[in-house]
């Protein structure tokens, strides 16, 4: 038996926090790689390790990768799917899938931290433009200021959930749409009954300090998620 909820453990930089997620009962890890405002980010090089023998299908995370880059990673770290954090052109989702059909596409959505304006209808013609080109999983996440610079991931701060229901349930049966920003073992009780996604992504929840995680909050996030619901 496994859970309803997929549970994603991004963020990852280090092997040994990989094989924390996999005994824990994680379903995928995430891997930031080659992002400069990421301070969990590692080189193609650096994660070749994560990668190698992967305890769980691992997923690299890109923004504003240039596409032969994209083509080097795929190459070279052979990951089950690789996530674009900023909006990936339909040719080159197209193109990926066609010449990589075994990596999966997955794309990012960012919405503004909860309390700030949102333009639905932008949001929805957006998501379309990413499920027509033929991406094989959504992610809604938040997109915050930090020290002065924009964040697309990694924040720890929650988007306004009223919203991500709305446009999560004018896409619903699309593609699998994962819950991210924000998400803790505190939160993820809340995250799921209100949201009800396919998966629950996050990062910053689950760290003791950061780029390292924590077993505990590991632990206490699954016995959550587990607890939600079997299939
Ligand atoms: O972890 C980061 O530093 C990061 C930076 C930029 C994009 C993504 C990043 N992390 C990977 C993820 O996809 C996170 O799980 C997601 O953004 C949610 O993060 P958090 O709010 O910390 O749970």
């Amino acid at each position: 038996m496994t859970s309803a909820y997929k549970a994603k453990i991004c963020g990852t930089t280090n092997v040994e926090d990989a094989e924390m997620a996999a005994r824990e009962g994680a379903d995928f890890f995430g891997v930031v790689v080659e992002v400069d405002f990421s301070p969990r980010s590692l080189t193609i090089d650096a994660a070749k390790p994560l990668f190698s023998s992967p305890p769980l299908p691992p997923v690299a995370l890109v923004y504003n990768m240039a596409s032969t880059r994209v083509e080097t990673l795929i190459q070279q770290l052979n990951p089950f799917a690789v996530q674009f954090l900023s909006l990936a052109e339909a040719s080159f989702v197209t193109y990926l899938k066609n010449t990589y059909p075994r990596v999966e596409v997955w794309q990012s959505v960012h919405l503004p931290q909860a309390g700030e304006t949102v333009d639905v209808e932008n949001f929805q013609k957006t998501v379309q433009i990413s499920v027509t080109a033929g991406v094989d999983a959504l992610l809604f996440d938040t997109a915050a200021l930090s020290k002065g610079e924009m964040k697309f991931g990694g924040t720890g701060v929650t988007s306004d959930w009223d919203i991500v229901k709305k446009l999560m349930d004018s896409m619903r049966g699309t593609v699998p749409i994962w819950l991210a920003g924000g998400i803790n073992p505190d939160n993820v009780g809340e995250a799921i009954d209100k949201i009800n996604p396919y998966g629950i992504d996050l990062c910053s929840g689950v760290e003791a300090t950061r780029g390292k995680k924590d077993a505990a909050k590991l632990r206490s996030l699954m016995t959550t998620i587990r607890g939600k619901g079997l299939k």
